[in-house]
Parts: C-alpha cells; structure tokens; sequence
C-alpha cells in the first residue's frame, strides 16, 4: 500500500473548515440517553456520532454493551439528527449487523487490530460496500501491525480509510490510561501524509481533565479529526465515567482549540523561519559531529579494556556521567526525563560499541 491523494477524499467530502469531531457516549445505554446525547451533539461541530454498542472489558462482569438492539437507536439517532453514525465491530457478525442497520463508519478497536486472523474476517466481511473503515492502532506501540492492518481493507478494496491514535499500554504507571507515544503516529504520517489521523483524547487520557491539552497537541500536530466520548452525565456512565464529557464541554472546547495551518504563507513568517531552521541545522550537524568524537574515544576505552580484561559496563562511571549530565540539563533548561533518554541510548551505543572492539 502506498500513499495517494484520494486517501481522504472522503474526509475532504465533509467539506469542514475545522478538524472532523466525531462524539458520542462510550457505549449507547439506553435509547433515550442516545437520543438526548445525538440531539445535544447536533448543534456543535460533530459530524459523526459514535457510540459502543460491543464493549471489550479488560475484565468479565463489567457492562458489556446493549448488543445490536442500540444499533436500532443508532439509526433513529441518525433519522431525527441528520448526523453520520459510527460503531466499533470486533467481528463479522458485528460488521453484518452494523451494514444492515446502515452505520456510515465502522471502526476497528485496539485490541481487534493487534490479531491479523480477526482484522482479515473483518475485511471480507466488508469488502464490497463502500463504508468508511477506522482503525485503531494496536495496544502495543507497533507501527508495522497498525499498517498492517490497514493494508488488509486496502487489499479488499476498501478505499475510505482511516486512522485513530488512542494511546498504547504500558505497564509502568503514568498520567495516562494509554501513553501517547506521538512518534509513532508522527512516523506514520510521514510515510501516509494523506492518511486521515483522528485523535481520541479520552482513551489516551482516561481523565477529563488532561483531554484539552491532548486535543491541541493533536491540532499542532495537524490530525485530521478528533474522536471524544461526550456523555450529558459522565459521572453517571455506564462505562468510562471518568473520561467522557459533557456535550456543552466538547462545544466549548472545538471554540477554544487553535487550529493552525499546514504552512505559513507570509513571506516574513517564511524568512523568519527559514533562518532559525539554518541555525538548527548547524546545531544538528555539531551534535553529530561530537556523538563521532566521543563513539571514538569510548572504542580507545573499550580497546584499553580489553587489554586488562576489564568488564564493559562500569555502573559507577555510569551514574556519575548521568548525575553530571541531570545537572548540567538542569542548567540549560532541559527536563531530567529528556536527559536520561538520550543519555540512555548513548550509553547503550557506547556499550555496542567497546562488544565489537572487545569481541574482535
Ligand atoms: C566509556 C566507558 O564504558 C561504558 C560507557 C560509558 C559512557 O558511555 O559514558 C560509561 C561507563 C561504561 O559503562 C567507560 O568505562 O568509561
């Protein structure tokens, strides 16, 4: 699969001036807390309205979602609205019924899109219509299993695709339910720029209060849309209760949200940044340029070792370069998280490197 233009002719058919809002409660309850959610969402800039009706628990026990009686309120949700309607499918008897109700946008889960077997039988079970298909990235942060995955409808002849980043567990804790790992989602637009990217800010978050922040971070980041679990009463959800919001705050929030543009079109922008980008490039050139130099004498270390037959790893070199560097970031206003990566990964490289000296 390559990247073409008509990759988001369907995104650009919704003819919008802001980013595509899809919103909806994490799972359709009742009809009437669909109804009333749909006809709140009616006069805000959400287009497609979203709604779980097959919910994947972590654990058994848990509500598990109305089953294909919501898809019926779907559809009168859509009849009285006039907005599109989307659901999650985790199999072909999901997709057969969605179709028969007449849902515009399926979406793939997280954990659907991570089993090749599943995401193939959801593939035939849609090939030939002309719906659009939304994929969630996998659980695990693993670029090449998303693609994957959307290559399968590709090869089906599905054209209108689509992405959703929702975050990536982890088993550390952190102030996320799933961590965000933009690059992974920056590395994917880079290969398909036309590929429509939506956010979902309430899975990455699993809290209200962080959903704005991720949303303009996502907007900075020029995402094509954003995918928010809005309820009239969050706290009283049958699931999620913690990450929805109501359908006022979503309104609110698209009127607060900078949407910036692709490029700058004034040539003072223009220079302006052409010039700090040289001074960048410099600077690039000169990290590189001192990562060589020091690669170099950590191989005059690692021959040395050799020599006296002396352990590569040296724990407490290792902690006083670290120390040293947390400071010295510190005074350069870097944060001790960012130092520690890169110190990490040069001390790792520094280590591949004295293995071969020492092993050759
Ligand atoms: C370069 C050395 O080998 C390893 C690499 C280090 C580094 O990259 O700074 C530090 C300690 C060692 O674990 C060394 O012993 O000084």
């Amino acid at each position: 699969m390559e990247n073409k233009k008509e990759l988001r002719s369907w995104l650009d058919a919704f003819g919008l001036n802001h980013p595509l809002v899809i919103a909806g409660p994490c799972s359709a309850e009742t009809e009437e807390q669909l109804l009333k959610i749909a006809h709140q969402l009616k006069d805000t800039d959400t287009s497609v309205l979203r709604a779980g009706i097959w919910k994947p628990r972590t654990r058994p026990g848990n509500f598990e979602g109305v089953g294909a009686l919501g898809l019926k309120w779907l559809q009168r949700a859509k009849e009285e609205t006039g907005l599109l309607t989307t659901t999650e499918v985790a199999n072909a008897n999901h997709v057969d019924l969605a179709l028969k109700h007449d849902v515009d946008i399926l979406w793939i889960g997280a954990r659907t899109t991570v089993s090749p077997f599943i995401v193939q039988e959801i593939a035939e079970a849609v090939k030939g219509t002309d719906k659009i298909i939304l994929v969630k990235n996998p659980v695990n942060p693993d670029l090449a299993l998303w693609l994957g995955a959307v290559e399968r409808f590709y090869t089906a002849g599905i054209t209108k695709l689509g992405v959703i980043h929702r975050g990536f567990s982890t088993y550390e804790k952190t102030r996320y339910r799933n961590n965000p790992e933009w690059q992974i989602p920056i590395d994917l637009q880079n290969t398909f720029p036309d590929l429509p990217l939506i956010l979902d800010p309430s899975h990455i978050a699993g809290k209200r209060d962080i959903i704005f922040d991720l949303c303009q971070t996502a907007l900075d980041l020029n995402y094509d849309g954003l995918m928010i679990e809005t309820h009239f009463d969050p706290d009283n959800a049958w699931s999620d209760a913690k990450q929805q919001i109501t359908p006022r705050a979503l309104d609110k929030m698209t009127v607060d949200l900078k949407i910036r543009k692709v490029e700058g079109d004034e040539a003072e922008f223009n220079n302006q940044l052409n010039t700090m980008r040289t001074q960048i490039d410099l600077i690039d050139d000169q990290i590189m340029d001192m990562l060589g130099k020091r690669m170099k004498i950590v191989d005059g270390i690692g021959a040395l070792k050799k020599k006296n037959n002396v352990a590569i790893l040296q724990v407490k070199r290792w902690n006083e370069v670290l120390g040293r560097m947390i400071l010295e970031g510190e005074q350069n206003k870097l944060r001790e998280e960012f130092v520690l990566k890169i110190y990490k990964a040069i001390h790792q490289e520094s280590i591949n490197h004295q293995k071969k000296v020492i092993n050759e």
